[in-house]
Order: C-alpha cells, then sequence, then structure tokens
C-alpha cells in the first residue's frame, strides 16, 4: 500500500511539530507548504535528518509551490498569524480570513478529497471560512480545538486530585474563545465523576471554578508567559491525534469544531462539540444531555462564534 500523504499549510511552530509528530509516527510522507521561501525547505531537511536517529521512514519535503500538496490525504492547516501578549485570538480575524482564502484555494485546486484539519485563530470563524473557501464537503473539514482545551482541563484536574493524566477524562464543548465551556459533569477520573472525587479528596467548589476559569484562559497563560507566539506542542499532539482517528477509520470521539445542522440548535455554523472522526471524516456529532446552566453558557460561546462569522461577511463578501 502506499504511504499516506500529510500536507501541512504553514510551516511556523505548530507546522514543524506536526511534520516531526507525523513523522515520527509513520503516518504517510510529509509536505509542508509555507510563503516563506527556504524556511520550510530548511525545516524538512533538519526533520529528515531526525530518520537515521529515530529510524522512521517517512519522506519530508518543503515547498513553497501549492502544486506539491496535490493528492493529499490528510492537510493540517496552521498558516497565518499567532497573538501576541494583550492580544485575543479574535484581533486575528482580519488578517488570517486573507490567508484562509488563499489556503483554501490552495486546497480545492489540489487536494479536494483530503480530509482537512484547521487551527488557525479564531478557531471556529477560520475552520468555516477555509470550508466555504474550499468548497470540501462539511464532513471533510474540521476545526482543532476542543482535543486541545480537553487536554488542558485533564492537566489541571489531574495536577489538583494528584493522580495520573491517564486517567482523567476531561471534556470541553464550545467556541475555541474565553467563552470556551468546561463541562465539569462530563468529566471523570476513572470513571468517577469529577464531582465525587472532589469531595473525597475535600476540593472546593470554588478551587474547581478556578480550575474551569484557567482551562478558559489557557491559551492566553501560554502567550503571556512565551512573550512571542502561542503554544505549540499539545494544540500539534491534539491535531495529530484527530489525523490518526481518520487515517486509522478509529470512530474516536473527540471534542472538535464541526458543522452543525441543528444539533445543539446550531445551524450552519463550526462550534466545539463531540464528534465522531472515522474514514468519511467526521461521520457523526454526539448531543449530550446538559443542565440548563451549561446549556446558557454554551449558548454565550455559541453566540460568539456567530459574532465572528458575521465580522467574516463583512469582510469578504464571497462569504455573504
Ligand atoms: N486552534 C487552536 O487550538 C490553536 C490555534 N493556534 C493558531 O495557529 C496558528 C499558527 O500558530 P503557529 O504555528 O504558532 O504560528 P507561526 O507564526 O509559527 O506559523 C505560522 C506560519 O504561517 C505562515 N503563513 C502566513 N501566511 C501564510 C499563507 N498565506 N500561506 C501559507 N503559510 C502562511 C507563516 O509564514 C508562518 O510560518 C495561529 O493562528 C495560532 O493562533 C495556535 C495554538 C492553538
Ligand atoms: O491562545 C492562543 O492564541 C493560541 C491558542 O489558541 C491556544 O493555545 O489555545
Amino acid at each position: 500500500m502506499a504511504r499516506k500523504k500529510i500536507a501541512l499549510i504553514g510551516a511556523g511552530m505548530i507546522g514543524g511539530t506536526l511534520a516531526h509528530l507525523a513523522a515520527k509516527k509513520e503516518m504517510g510522507d510529509v509536505v509542508l507548504f509555507d510563503i516563506a521561501e527556504g524556511m520550510p525547505q530548511g525545516k524538512a531537511l533538519d526533520l529528515s535528518q531526525c530518520g537515521p536517529i529515530e529510524g522512521f521512514d517517512a519522506k519530508i519535503t518543503g515547498t513553497n509551490d501549492y502544486a506539491d500538496i496535490a493528492g493529499a490525504d490528510v492537510v493540517i492547516v496552521t498558516a497565518g498569524v499567532p497573538r501576541k501578549p494583550g492580544m485575543s485570538r479574535d484581533d486575528l480575524l482580519g488578517i488570517n480570513l486573507k490567508v484562509m482564502k488563499a489556503v483554501g484555494e490552495g486546497i480545492k485546486n489540489n487536494c479536494p478529497d483530503a480530509f482537512v484539519i484547521c487551527i488557525t485563530n479564531p478557531l471556529d470563524a477560520m475552520v468555516w471560512a477555509l470550508r466555504e473557501f474550499s468548497g470540501l464537503p462539511h464532513n471533510k473539514v474540521v476545526g482543532m480545538a476542543g482535543v486541545l482545551d480537553s487536554a488542558r482541563f485533564a492537566t489541571f484536574l489531574a495536577w489538583e486530585f494528584d493522580t495520573s493524566v491517564k486517567d482523567v477524562n476531561a471534556f470541553v464543548l464550545g467556541g475555541h474563545g474565553d467563552t470556551m465551556v468546561p463541562v465539569l459533569s462530563y468529566s471523570t477520573i476513572n470513571g468517577i465523576p469529577v464531582a465525587d472525587m472532589a469531595k473525597i479528596k475535600g476540593v472546593s467548589e470554588s478551587r474547581l471554578d478556578e480550575i474551569v476559569d484557567r482551562t478558559r484562559k489557557g491559551g492566553g497563560e501560554i502567550v503571556g508567559l512565551l512573550g512571542n507566539g502561542s503554544a505549540y506542542y499539545a494544540p500539534a499532539t491534539s491535531a495529530i491525534s484527530m489525523a490518526e482517528a481518520y487515517l486509522g477509520d478509529q470512530k474516536r470521539i473527540l471534542p472538535c469544531a464541526a458543522h452543525l445542522t441543528g444539533e445543539y440548535g446550531v445551524d450552519g455554523l463550526y462550534v466545539g462539540v463531540p464528534a465522531v472522526i472515522g474514514a468519511d471524516g467526521i461521520e457523526g456529532v454526539v448531543e449530550i444531555e446538559l443542565s440548563d446552566e451549561e446549556k446558557n453558557n454554551l449558548q454565550v460561546s455559541i453566540d460568539a462564534v456567530k459574532e465572528l462569522l458575521e465580522a467574516c461577511k463583512g469582510l469578504d463578501s464571497s462569504l455573504a
């Protein structure tokens, strides 16, 4: 069987990390695309030279030509600009929307059968715009955020309960902004609801609220610490798990920005929900029961995403 082809659009911090992970896991041959000349070629050369040490068989190439992503099975998009301290993700909308237009056309013209994972921020608006510009089926274009946000939530819960992260199953719904909805009622420590574990361990409700708040602001915390750029190791790892679910037809239920057509009362938007990823891309959305408070919080997050889509339509009339 021929090797799969993974195209990475954007060869910056996340793009380079994605290339390394994809090669190390032998997911397929990797093409790193960027508009910066020389940079993707340089990273590809450097990463290729990990091969003899790590013992992976994967061809890694760098390019500035969209023709080289032809026939890709998976495309992961990180092209664009990250935020700086003091900025919100939404401040990136204008600049990254133009990038999505170019990337969407590149994908449409070269690999229209690919499964496309968008990472560029502001995520829920950019994945929607990328889908519009590329014209690919909605089930083949998805946004990565929920896996990352849930991993942050899980990390903080594991630290609080002094337990292995392997036993924590934490869950975040909604848009990838400060209004995201970490859902404690569906988060467990090896099946034990977090609320029960909190009682056992003497963790107060207000402490759990602090963990929820830290999760919501998890991206900003790292932006503030790095001083230049944003998180990249965990974002890349998250997207790789989604690509693996597709390539391996794993039917994993992963929180991701999926196109909704009525689920959760939402029509025509991309919002973070539990979605099944398999060989057909997004094969379904799982609708879970939420409390009134959780529903209200989700609505706030959905409204924030809607506002961003209106802003996109105002900036690019082809989206209106
Ligand atoms: N969805 C999520 O959970 C997360 C999203 N992000 C977002 O991911 C994006 C990328 O982050 P990093 O890799 O850290 O940024 P980076 O700045 O290191 O890399 C971005 C790359 O995109 C390239 N680029 C710019 N315009 C392009 C175009 N038209 N075509 C192709 N490439 C182009 C740049 O030359 C640069 O190499 C940012 O928008 C960031 O906010 C970051 C972390 C998590
Ligand atoms: O916070 C940012 O700008 C990058 C991002 O989306 C994250 O790390 O969650």
